[in-house]
This record gives C-alpha cells, sequence and structure tokens, in this order.
C-alpha cells in the first residue's frame, strides 16, 4: 500500500486490509490530502474572479455586486451567436428573469426564456425533454448559448440540456442560491436524478464562465439559504481546517448575510473547488472528497422522497455521520466530529435523525448505487483531521449500519 500523508500530495491507491479498532475487519482502498490557506481569488476589472484552470476548457468564476446588469456583455464576449435561451425556474423568473433578458438584449443578444417548476423534482426526463423542444422550437444553433439562471437545480438540468442538445452548446451559469453559487454552479457535473437515485444520469460538462451575483441571495428563502451553508462548511472540514475556523468565527455574519463575509466566502469555496476540479476533473479519485457527507446525505435524498429534504439538510446529517464513521476507522479525533456538528446546528442545519429497520436497509440499498461504488463496495470519504479528506474507504456494512441507527 503507498499513501503519502494527510497533507502530502495526495494520489494515493493501495490495496484491502487495514482494520478498524475494535470494529472487526475494515477494507481499505483510500487516497488522501489536504490544502494551504488561499485567498479567495483576486480582482480583474473590479470583479472578484476564480480560475478554474482546465487548459482549454478552463473559465472564470466572477464574484459580486450587480454582476446581473454586466451578464449580457460578458455572454457577448464569449463569441456566441445572438440567439440564445435563458433556462430558469418559476420563482427565479420572478426575481430575475426580466433583469437577466434585459441585459443580454442590451449586448445585442436575442434571448428567449424556458421556465421550468422549481424544485427538486425539475431534475427529471420530461422536463429535460421539454427544454430540448423549447430550444429546437427558438432554433438554437451549435454556437447557441445556454444561461442556467437559478439554483443546483436548474444548474444541473440546464448544464445537461446544454450538454446534450446539438451534442453540445455552449452555457453559462448564473448562480442564484447560496449553494449554487459556492457548488454546483462550478465544475462541470450536469444532470438528473433516476427513482433509484440522485444524478445518476448525466455529464462532466463545463460552462463557459460563470457569475454568481450576491445580491440575488437577498430574496433567497431561509431555509435555502442555510441548506448552502451545509456545503461552505464541508470545504473547511475536508480541505482547510483554517477557513473552518474562520466559518466558527463569521457565523453570525455569514447568518445575516453581511456582503463582505458572503464575498470572501464564496470565493474562497469557488477556489477551493477550482482546485480539487483542475486537479480531478471526472473524478479518477481526489475530486471525491467533494463527495463528504453525500454517499449518506444522496441516500436519503432518495429514500425520504426526493424534495422533503433539502440537499444541503441532507449532506448536514450525511456530514455528522460520516465524521463518526472517521473517528471509529481513522481516529479523527472526537473534538473535531464535534466542532463539525456544533458548527452545522449553529447554521440552522439538521445533524441528528433516528433511523431503524427497514429503514437503514432502504438507505444501505441506495448508497449501493453510489457513483464511488467500486466492485459493489460502497467507498465513503472519511476525514483523518480537521481540513483532511481520504477518499476511496471501504468501511464494514455492520459498521455503517450501526452508525446509521446511532
Ligand atoms: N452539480 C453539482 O456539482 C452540485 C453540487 C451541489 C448540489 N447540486 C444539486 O443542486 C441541487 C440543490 O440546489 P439548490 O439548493 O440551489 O436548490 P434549488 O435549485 O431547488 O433552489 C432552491 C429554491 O430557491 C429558489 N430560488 C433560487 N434562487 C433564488 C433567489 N435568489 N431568490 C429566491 N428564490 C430563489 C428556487 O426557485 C428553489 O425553489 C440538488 O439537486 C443537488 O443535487 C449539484
Ligand atoms: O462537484 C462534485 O464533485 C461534488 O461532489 C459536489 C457535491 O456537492 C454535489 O452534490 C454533486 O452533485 C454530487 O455529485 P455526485 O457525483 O455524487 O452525484
Ligand atoms: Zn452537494
Amino acid at each position: 500500500m503507498v499513501f503519502s500523508g494527510c497533507c502530502g500530495v495526495g494520489r494515493v491507491f493501495g490495496g484491502p486490509g487495514r482494520s478498524g479498532p475494535g470494529w472487526g475487519r475494515v477494507w481499505v482502498v483510500w487516497g488522501g490530502g489536504c490544502f494551504t490557506a488561499g485567498s479567495g481569488g483576486f480582482y480583474v476589472g473590479g470583479v472578484r474572479t476564480v480560475c478554474v484552470s482546465l487548459g482549454e476548457r478552463s473559465y472564470e468564476i466572477r464574484v459580486g455586486s450587480g454582476l446581473l446588469a454586466r451578464l449580457g456583455e460578458w455572454c457577448r464576449d464569449l463569441g456566441v451567436s445572438r440567439r440564445c435561451a435563458v433556462i430558469t425556474d418559476e420563482r427565479v423568473a420572478g426575481h430575475y428573469l426580466g433583469r437577466v433578458m434585459g441585459s443580454l438584449e442590451g449586448a445585442g443578444l436575442e434571448p428567449v426564456a424556458v421556465t421550468v417548476p422549481a424544485g427538486e423534482g425539475s431534475k427529471r426526463w420530461q422536463v429535460v425533454h421539454r427544454c430540448h423542444d423549447a430550444l429546437a422550437a427558438a432554433r438554437l444553433e451549435r454556437r447557441s448559448l445556454v444561461v442556467a439562471l437559478g439554483g443546483g437545480v436548474v444548474g444541473d438540468l440546464a448544464g445537461f440540456v446544454a450538454a446534450t442538445y446539438l451534442r453540445g452548446v455552449p452555457f453559462v451559469q448564473v448562480p442564484t442560491t447560496l449553494l449554487a453559487q459556492v457548488d454546483s454552479s462550478v465544475g462541470g457535473k450536469v444532470g438528473i436524478n433516476l427513482g433509484a437515485g440522485k444524478n445518476l444520469v448525466g455529464a462532466f460538462y463545463q460552462p463557459r464562465l460563470v457569475v454568481a451575483d450576491l445580491d440575488t441571495l437577498g430574496t433567497l428563502p431561509e431555509r435555502e439559504y442555510r441548506a448552502g451553508l451545509a456545503e461552505v462548511i464541508k470545504y473547511g472540514a475536508i480541505a482547510d481546517g483554517s477557513f473552518f475556523g474562520r466559518l466558527e468565527g463569521v457565523m453570525g455574519g455569514l447568518l445575516s448575510r453581511d456582503a463582505g463575509v458572503l464575498e470572501e466566502v464564496v470565493a474562497r469555496c469557488c477556489e477551493i473547488k477550482a482546485q480539487v476540479v483542475s486537479e480531478d476533473e471526472v473524478e479518477g479519485g481526489r475530486r471525491e472528497i467533494l463527495n463528504f457527507g453525500h454517499t449518506i446525505g444522496h441516500a436519503w435524498e432518495a429514500v425520504a422522497g426526493y424534495g422533503r429534504w433539502l440537499h444541503g439538510e441532507a449532506i448536514a446529517v450525511g456530514q455528522v455521520l460520516e465524521a463518526e464513521l472517521s473517528c471509529r476507522v481513522v481516529g479523527l479525533a472526537r473534538e473535531v466530529r464535534d466542532r463539525l456538528e456544533g458548527l452545522l446546528e449553529r447554521a440552522g442545519l439538521p445533524t441528528r435523525v433516528r433511523w431503524t429497520g427497514r429503514r437503514v436497509e432502504r438507505l444501505l440499498g441506495a448508497m449501493r448505487l453510489d457513483k464511488k461504488v467500486r466492485d459493489g463496495r460502497i467507498r465513503f470519504v472519511l476525514l483523518r483531521g480537521l481540513g483532511c479528506a481520504e477518499w476511496g474507504h471501504v468501511v464494514e456494512e455492520g459498521l455503517v449500519r450501526e452508525v446509521l441507527g446511532s
């Protein structure tokens, strides 16, 4: 087995054969690595900018206030056809569609709007199909742009529509939820759900640009805002212990949506994600750390029924339970697990669910469809320390059952 150490270069694969203290035999194929603190991008023309470096697929994430007004000019500068489409949901349309259409038209583009129902239920085939029909009816061409205006649901859906229409047209992410600004608009995972599990159909398809206008967060309902904090906290837990400490310090400012705190935090999250994605675009290894809390969280979203639990809520519980597994399997200090649970609680997120009997079995069934599964074995992302995540841990099912029911 080769292992680079928690803060080493981070590309590690080993064979089976590790024992967890007192828990019988635990099989692992793992990897690890963590980050140094960054500054959250740099300023270009007064706009905070983070780069995702992917060769010819590289793009910028622009973060700040008042950016919707500049969207049209930035889209035009991508060299796309005049005709384009804005895919959004009914709620977001009520707040921002007019402004976005105006900005695009002001730059000489000819946008059509495609509006889908709000919520997780729109990440399904029928809605993809309707979007494709709308693009065809509007005669979109190969160089026509799709603008995804909304939260993670719209971003995942519209990105998948863009990836598949005419075998791929350019798209731009305009995220309007905290979750989408820090996570789903970056990195190119696009797709939809199946009844059997989350995001089981999709593609890796990078946007050409991400425009995160922090002003849009002003209208986001409290529950949705807090759900986004689960992904924010995840970055500290998996990649940057000092950022985690900073989040503990600024949680009050985050909860009151302080503009300065938001810009700093959104940019740092994007920077961490950009770094991981740049190293491992299609999740051959290290990118799996972004899935911390998701093995259990995604299973719970599917078992509970899509939309009952918000994604952020489900992965908040998932993070606490996967931290618990980390304590038992790789000796994560209990104090770290408790700090994680404490910060998620301060963010107003659920951290515990009592699952019993058939629920536990259904959760395990859903986890067996997780995309990280190899040769039928569920693989977890575990924390060795604060800011140090390892991927590829195969944990004995008896232990997983015990933690799910604890
Ligand atoms: N692709 C990825 O890398 C990735 C990463 C994380 C999550 N996701 C996916 O993202 C989805 C969750 O995204 P989400 O939490 O943004 O949910 P969402 O897209 O459903 O948006 C939440 C709700 O807020 C409304 N809304 C959005 N912006 C608003 C605004 N500015 N003002 C008022 N209302 C607004 C929406 O209409 C919706 O009702 C899940 O499907 C999850 O699987 C994907
Ligand atoms: O970008 C990634 O990689 C992530 O894992 C980010 C997650 O927060 C996100 O929920 C993602 O959609 C999960 O991807 P999946 O491959 O587990 O469906
Ligand atoms: Zn997520």
